[in-house]
């Protein structure tokens, strides 16, 4: 029985997220948390998940037809990943995650990229990791009707990756950042968060001087990475975490838990992904995981991750 699998690193946004989306600059890095996306031969296409939201789900997606509305929701990025692949053969595919599904780690963009690499190998094609990236980018922006390119190039490079203003590159930093990382659940997923912002922003031109600061953090932020300079880095975490609570997209908890981390006189720390909830990042520190299990917030492994997917074929 023959099984391809792709093994794809999740992201922390390090600063930028919403910014990004403007075409502002944004750093993230992908981290040692992961999803596993396995493909096998099968005499009918098949779709189990364990860690989405409507729970263990299983669906036969034989006729690609899903009535219920929840259910079509939260299968919406591999319905539509699947239907990227003009050439259709059966296949199960099995998705297995570290983390819990929407909670600023990169989930949405590591299931379309890891479907679209075990995918596209089971067929017989052999794309690259940027080309990876790029389809998976389209997917994404497809199902969200809005979105960058920052999770989906960075689960597919890997790395600590800078995202220029105003452009589709991207470049590889060459640092390795200490960061304690972790996530509270939310109720709102990234896409929904990034309509209200835009719903937002076209009517209110503080939205525009808001994002230019925040790129401007982000190249501050950059030059601090550049420069290994720990107390900089720190300072802009701070103020990217005050820039993204007046574009309201943080929450009481996030803000409570940053706002404790200056007091107790922590580097760095701030809200990482689509907001609403979910992650917080800060410089890495005993105390700084000592902060998050205290407001119950799930640690997860920030350990840097340089590869970005890779695909194995297994026979057996
Ligand atoms: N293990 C999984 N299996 C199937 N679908 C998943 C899985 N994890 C996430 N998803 C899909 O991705 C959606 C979550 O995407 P969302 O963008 O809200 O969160 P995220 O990508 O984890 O966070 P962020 O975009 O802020 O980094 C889920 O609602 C579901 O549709
Ligand atoms: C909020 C956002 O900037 C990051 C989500 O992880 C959305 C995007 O870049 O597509
Ligand atoms: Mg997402």
């Amino acid at each position: 029985m023959r099984s391809v699998e792709a093994l794809v690193p999740l992201k922390l946004t390090l600063f930028g997220e919403h910014a990004v989306v403007y075409g502002e600059p944004a750093i993230a890095m992908a981290i040692s948390e992961h999803m596993r996306v396995r493909v096998t031969e099968s005499d009918k296409t098949t779709v189990s998940s364990s860690s989405l939201k409507i729970g263990n789900i299983k669906v036969d997606l034989s006729s690609m037809h899903i009535e219920s509305e929840q259910a079509y929701r939260e299968l919406s990025y591999i319905m539509e990943t699947l239907n990227y692949f003009e050439r259709k053969v059966p296949a199960q595919i099995t998705i297995e995650s570290t983390v819990d599904p929407s909670v600023g780690l990169g989930t949405s963009a590591a299931v379309i990229v890891g479907i679209v690499a075990a995918y596209s190998r089971f067929l017989g094609d052999s794309l690259s990791n940027m080309e990876i990236a790029k389809i998976s980018r389209a997917i994404e922006r497809k199902v969200q009707g809005i979105g960058s390119r920052m999770d989906t190039y960075t689960v597919s490079l890997g790395g600590i990756l800078y995202f220029p203003k105003n452009s589709e590159g991207v470049e590889r930093l060459d640092g390795n950042i200490g960061i304690t990382g972790g996530y509270i659940r939310r109720t709102l997923s990234t896409a929904e968060i990034l309509k209200r912002v835009k719903a937002i922003k076209d009517k209110n031109r503080q939205f525009e001087k808001i994002m230019k600061l925040i790129g401007e953090v982000v190249e501050d932020a950059r030059e601090a990475i550049l420069r290994h300079d720990v107390e900089l880095l720190g300072q802009m975490m701070f103020i990217n975490h005050g820039l993204l609570m007046s574009l309201g997209v943080t929450s009481p908890s996030l803000d409570e838990v940053v706002s404790s981390a200056r007091t107790i006189g922590l580097q760095g720390c701030k809200m990482s992904g689509g907001g609403g909830g979910g992650s917080v990042i800060c410089i890495k520190s005993p105390k700084a995981e000592l902060l998050l299990e205290s407001r119950g917030f799930r640690l997860v492994d920030s350990e840097l991750n340089k590869n970005g997917v890779v695909i194995k074929e297994i026979s057996n």
